[in-house]
């Protein structure tokens, strides 16, 4: 027997590192709305998960993603409970920090009952809470974030020039910055816990000079449309996944604002920005998120439904939808279904 024990730790080893979460049967999700808005100023991004599911989300993840295991954890809401607290230029910081505070632990709780979570906001401050709620489920060293966005949302209420706090969730929650926030009145109850070692960005082109400047200052890896053009995203998702995570052994939580997509494909949001990714370059990096079988969390924000014509709004809920059905592995199905249509009978078998 004893002659054999190298064979079984090394066959624990192998199925450790190859036999990803895609070779699974089922695939357990938990769906959270969280409509909140008091990061920005425009109203409607709140409306962003009832539209999404209207717009057949929870189906069309059954149909596309072959055997899922649902669990729909509905509407968040929290209690304002620091309402006298402030901070000078970050505006409803009471309502940001009671909101983060009970969607930590929510989120906490559902990656705890062993589900993928993926929240629908609302707006990108809601990052703050589930990230900061995934942290506490499987510690600091096991969690890597991925932040596509046209938006490095790495402001602080002092560098800020908008003081909306949609623009600062990465900022709040990175432990290299924590100097910068000398006081977080009624957030006693959260350290920042997210090294920027562990952090990359796909898709950056509204960068603020401040917010440059700290990226540059800590070597945070970032791939910006730029580099997207250069090296094409199947190079650029690997190398993002590789940067974040060089031993691929983390749970990767990815927060998707739809802004990070060309506006000619997501219109409905609110702070658009030209010159940004195809859909197809969106459904890609979740496809190779999904092929990792190391998805942890996703948010998906900013849809707006609210901003637009009617077709804008269609093609935004639509544009998310692919691009959360991809996190779950359409593709990979779709594409087998698709080759059995299409392919010629192969000769020489019976
Ligand atoms: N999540 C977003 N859409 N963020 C936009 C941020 C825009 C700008 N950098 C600001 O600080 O206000
Ligand atoms: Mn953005
Ligand atoms: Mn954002």
């Amino acid at each position: 027997m004893r002659k054999f024990k190298p064979i079984l730790a090394y066959w624990g080893n192998f199925k450790h590192h190859f036999c990803t979460r895609a070779a699974q049967d089922v695939l357990k999700i938990g769906i959270l709305d969280v409509p909140f808005e008091k990061g920005q100023d425009k109203s409607g991004v709140a409306k962003g998960p009832q539209k999404l599911r209207e717009a057949g989300l929870i189906d069309k993840l059954n149909e596309c993603c072959g055997s899922l295991d649902i669990k729909d954890y509905g509407e968040f809401s929290y209690k304002n409970n620091c309402k006298d607290a402030q901070v000078s230029n970050m505006k409803h910081y009471d309502d940001v920090i009671s909101c983060s505070k009970e969607l930590s632990d929510k989120v906490e709780e559902i990656v705890r009952d062993d589900r993928i979570c993926l929240t629908l906001g609302g707006d990108h401050s809601i990052g703050i809470g589930t990230i900061h709620g995934h942290i506490k489920a499987r510690n600091d060293e096991n969690i890597a974030v991925l932040w596509v966005d046209a938006h490095a949302d790495l402001n602080t209420n002092q560098t800020s020039t908008s003081g909306n706090a949609h623009g600062m969730p990465m900022a709040f929650l990175a432990k290299e910055l924590a100097s910068f926030w000398p006081s977080r009145p009624g957030a006693e109850w959260f350290t920042p816990r997210l090294s920027v070692r562990n952090l990359a960005y796909i898709g950056l082109r509204s960068v603020d000079p401040y917010e440059n400047a700290i990226m540059h200052n800590l070597g945070i890896s970032y791939f910006d449309m730029f580099d997207i053009q250069r090296y094409g995203i199947d190079a650029v998702v690997s190398a993002a996944l590789d940067k974040m995570d060089p031993h691929h052994n983390k749970a990767i939580h990815v927060s998707f604002d739809i802004d990070s997509l060309d506006p000619l494909e997501a219109p409905s949001t609110g702070t658009p920005v030209r010159g940004g990714l195809l859909l197809r370059e969106g459904i890609h990096i979740m496809s190779a998120v999904y092929k990792t079988g190391r998805l942890g969390a996703m948010d998906m924000v900013e849809v707006n439904p609210m901003i637009g014509s009617e077709s804008d709004v269609d093609k935004t809920l639509s544009a998310a939808i692919h691009i959360i059905i991809a996190a779950f592995g359409r593709n990979k199905r779709e594409i087998k279904a698709d080759m059995q249509h299409i392919l010629p009978p192969i000769n020489g078998f019976s």
